[in-house]
């Protein structure tokens, strides 16, 4: 497919082609921020690459559908690929915003190939043990390497001096942080809050699955999230009954979904409360702040959120 790049943004297929222009950034000591994306840009991701060019010479993204995230059952096949709608959104953006987006092939990405059975890969993985196993990692336990190995590649390949991550991905953020100490990436990470539609459902890619009904019933993430955090503003302490409150909350929305004779599901992944830092369960009573996250599937579209309660990440 032939993309039309619009003028002041640079396009790059191969990563050689990348580097050649990297390089004469740091011969003239630009700095560079870069954001990590999936494509099917919306404004969260827009958001992000406002906040990089605030901070740095020049914005690249990458747009990847990283194969080595999905699991064989999800959706790589049907994960929205849109370069020229990402490309005008950009440009959109202004001149001189996001000066270069790289859209690598898998083959480059992954020299000994890329299963999704983990148990046929082959190749080079990073593991960020003790933050990839709960929460997220319980539906998608493979996700966190997947998330960790492509971005451990994006980084040795970009070279940014800082990287800017998303708050609504907040496991992904814990992951990544911890992934850049330990390795000693010498880049900067920042994560930025959570971009919202007008009713308050978080921003992602994958809520253009949404029929029109799911999309007005997806709001129970949000409603389900703001009930604990004013209850915890309100004073209750003890994270068992915020929890017991939300899930009730989200069950009531299920059994809406069911008695408008829907052909479709709401159903519960998880709703939890986890301490910054480790990531541990809060389940008694929350002590130093909190993370708030939950997952819901509405139909078969798996959306996620969270707020941060007296914390940061
Ligand atoms: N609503 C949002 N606000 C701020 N950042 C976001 C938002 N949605 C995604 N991001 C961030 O954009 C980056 C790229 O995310 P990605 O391309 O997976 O988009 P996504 O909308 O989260 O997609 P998906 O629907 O697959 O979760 C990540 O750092 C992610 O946290
Ligand atoms: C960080 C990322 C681009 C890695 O593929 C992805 O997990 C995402 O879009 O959040
Ligand atoms: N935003 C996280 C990417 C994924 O769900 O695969």
């Amino acid at each position: 497919m032939s993309v039309k790049v619009p003028p002041g943004i640079r396009l790059f297929n191969k990563i050689a082609d990348f580097r050649a222009w990297r390089r004469q950034l740091m011969l003239d000591q630009k700095t560079l921020g870069y954001v990590p994306t999936m494509g099917a840009l919306h404004q969260g991701h827009l958001s992000l690459v406002s906040s990089a060019k605030e901070k740095c010479d020049h914005v690249a993204l990458t747009i990847f559908v990283n194969p080595a995230q999905f699991a064989p059952t999800e959706d790589l096949a049907t994960y929205p690929r849109t370069l020229q709608d990402d490309l005008n959104k950009l440009a959109a953006l202004g001149t001189n915003v996001a000066s270069a987006v790289l859209v690598p092939q898998v083959q480059e990405m992954y020299p000994s190939g890329i299963e999704l059975d983990v148990s046929k890969q082959r190749g080079t993985f990073v593991e960020v043990k003790g933050l990839s196993h709960q929460l997220e990692g319980v539906t998608r336990p493979h996700f966190f390497r997947g998330v960790a190995t492509v971005v451990a590649k994006f980084l040795n390949i970009i070279q940014p001096e800082e990287v800017f991550f998303g708050q609504k991905d907040v496991q992904q953020c814990a992951v990544i942080s911890n992934m850049i100490r330990d390795l000693h990436f010498p880049i900067k990470m920042n994560i930025c809050p959570t971009t919202r539609e007008l009713d308050g459902l978080a921003m992602s890619s994958r809520n253009t699955y949404l029929t029109a009904d799911q999309r007005k019933h997806a709001i129970v993430l949000y409603k389900a999230l703001t009930t604990v955090e004013q209850l915890y503003r309100q004073g209750e302490r003890d994270a068992k009954k915020l929890i017991d409150v939300a899930t009730d909350l989200i069950d009531q929305e299920r059994l809406k979904v069911q008695s408008e004779g829907s052909d479709w599901e709401l159903k519960l992944d998880y709703f939890s409360i986890n301490a910054p830092g480790d990531l541990a369960p809060i389940v008694d009573t929350i002590q130093h702040g909190a993370i708030v996250s939950t997952a819901v599937f509405v139909g078969k579209t798996r959306l996620i959120d969270n707020l941060l309660i007296d914390t940061q990440l």
